[in-house]
């Protein structure tokens, strides 16, 4: 096993998806877990880290694009560490998994000769006698057929044994003497699906790698399979923390509604997750101890907790576990006070600033790369879209901006302050404004949320 910070940046940034799933099949089951494996504790010295930011930059934020390479990095290192074996998934549970191992056939497809159409199977030219029974879809064995007989056949039937071609039940017309004739020619195996036509036993259908789609449960049904082999999904618990927060009924003396528990989870879903826990923290420096301590979770997940307040526990939370700060803050409006940090040599904890729409800001910009590599999904390729309307920038930071696509261009929303869900929830995307901002018919890149049409929106089970 390559020791975790021992590659070279250069190095590590070659480590791609196939490599991930190489360290996936190539399991050894080697898990670092406790106080022992928490780099800086129990006087085990912290080994440098290739993602770590150097020492004289630890306080100051990340440049965005940065911040999301160092949550790619920290995820390879994870995945090199802890060394998943690969897992057998049930069709109906593997929706949104990547598959570790190919997809070969298990059968031939069709595995039979299938009538592609109502009519009749005819065999040698017209006219031709009909016999009596028919040959419907999921009966077994059909006698075969002798020169100028023809029987009546379903979609999706066998086809009889000396079949010569398929004839549509609206090109063919009975005489008064009952026999059949063709209104059209007929050609030799026309709508005969022969069995292979689509693969044959073994074939590779879709190679490792490949994102577990609803068409991709179809095929995998088709070619036989009840489990797919995939990567296994990697954990993610939430801790949702602050005193002030309700979780039903109206807002009322200072406490408002918790916006984070409800849309969490599934978005961390979405992102390929398992969530394993949503926990609500009181705002208790021992609490919030004991609740990332006992994290079993490949990624914690935290909201609140992350600016300077006086309940603000997160950084010394973080300091007295051990962890290693990786990214303190990024360059990007809203949601500046994100964090990376690890915990263990296999876990990461990714802190989202308490403000609604930073907390999004903070799973897009540290979360979703960090759970791609760990599911071992296949980066989305970057695209851009010219905004509609100019965009006021940050004279230093990134801004994420909800848009709604309308034709080809990207409309900035209002409603995008910090606090603010109202615009997220009418948005497609997040359109990435760079410091300085950006003028109308200006292209910016667009992050899809995993409900836009781009996505894979149907992780919502
Ligand atoms: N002195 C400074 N104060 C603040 C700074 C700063 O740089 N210096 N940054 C501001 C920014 S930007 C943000 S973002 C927030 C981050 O705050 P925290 O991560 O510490 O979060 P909290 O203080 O706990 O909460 C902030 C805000 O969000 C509300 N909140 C928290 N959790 C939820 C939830 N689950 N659902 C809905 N709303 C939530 C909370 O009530 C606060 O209003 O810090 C600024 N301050
Ligand atoms: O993250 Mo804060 O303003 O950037 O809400």
């Amino acid at each position: 096993m390559t020791p975790p910070g021992s590659r070279t940046g250069e190095d590590a940034e070659d480590l791609d998806v196939e490599e991930v799933l190489a360290l996936v099949n190539d399991s050894s089951g080697h898990h670092a877990r406790g106080p022992a494996a928490r780099g800086g504790t129990d006087g085990i010295p912290t080994p440098p880290r290739q993602d770590a930011p150097a020492p004289s930059d630890r306080h100051r934020a990340t440049p965005w694009p940065e911040a999301r390479a160092v949550a790619e990095r920290a995820a390879r290192t994870a995945v090199r560490a802890a060394r998943r074996a690969p897992v057998s998934v049930p069709l109906g549970a593997a929706l949104g998994l990547t598959l570790a191992v190919p997809l070969d056939a298990l059968t031939d497809l069709p595995s039979f000769d299938t009538s592609a159409m109502d009519g009749w199977a005819v065999a040698g030219p017209a006219p031709w006698s009909v016999r009596d029974e028919s040959v419907l879809a999921g009966h077994a064995g059909p006698a075969p057929l002798t020169d100028g007989e023809a029987v009546p056949i379903a979609t999706g039937a066998r086809i009889p044994p000396d079949t010569t071609a398929v004839l549509r039940t609206e090109h063919g017309r009975t005489d008064d003497k009952g026999r059949l004739h063709a209104t059209r020619d007929v050609m030799t195996g026309q709508d005969i699906r022969p069995r292979g036509q689509e693969c044959r036993t073994g074939d590779q259908l879709l190679p490792v790698g490949t994102l577990v789609t609803p068409a991709v449960l179809g095929l995998a049904a088709a070619a036989g399979y009840d489990t797919v082999t995939a990567v296994p999904r990697p954990r993610a618990d939430v801790l949702v923390l602050g005193d002030e927060l309700l979780t039903e009924g109206l807002p009322h003396d200072g406490l408002i509604r918790d916006a984070l528990g409800p849309m969490l989870p599934p978005w961390l879903r979405a992102l390929g997750a398992e969530v394993t826990a949503v926990r609500r923290v009181r705002d208790d420096a021992d609490a919030l101890h004991e609740a990332i301590g006992t994290s079993e979770a490949d990624l914690v997940v935290t909201t609140g907790g992350t600016a300077a307040g006086p309940v603000d526990h997160l950084h010394p939370t973080l300091r007295r576990l051990g962890a290693e700060l990786l990214v303190d803050g990024v360059k990007v409006r809203p949601g500046h006070p994100m964090l990376l940090a690890r915990t263990t040599e296999t876990q990461h904890l990714v802190g989202l600033p308490g403000n609604p729409l930073a907390a999004v800001s903070g799973l897009l910009t540290l979360a979703e790369p960090l759970l791609r590599i760990l599911a071992a999904r296949p980066a989305p390729e970057a695209y851009t879209v010219p905004l509609r309307d100019g965009v006021q920038g940050h004279p230093h930071d990134t801004r994420l901006v909800p848009v709604v696509l309308r034709g080809d261009q990207a409309v900035p929303l209002h409603y995008n302050g910090p606090a603010m869900l109202r615009g997220i929830a009418a948005a497609d995307a997040l359109a990435v404004v760079p410091p300085g901002g950006a003028h109308a018919g200006q292209g910016a890149e667009l992050l899809d949320l995993p409900w836009a049409a781009a996505g894979i929106g149907v992780c919502f089970t």
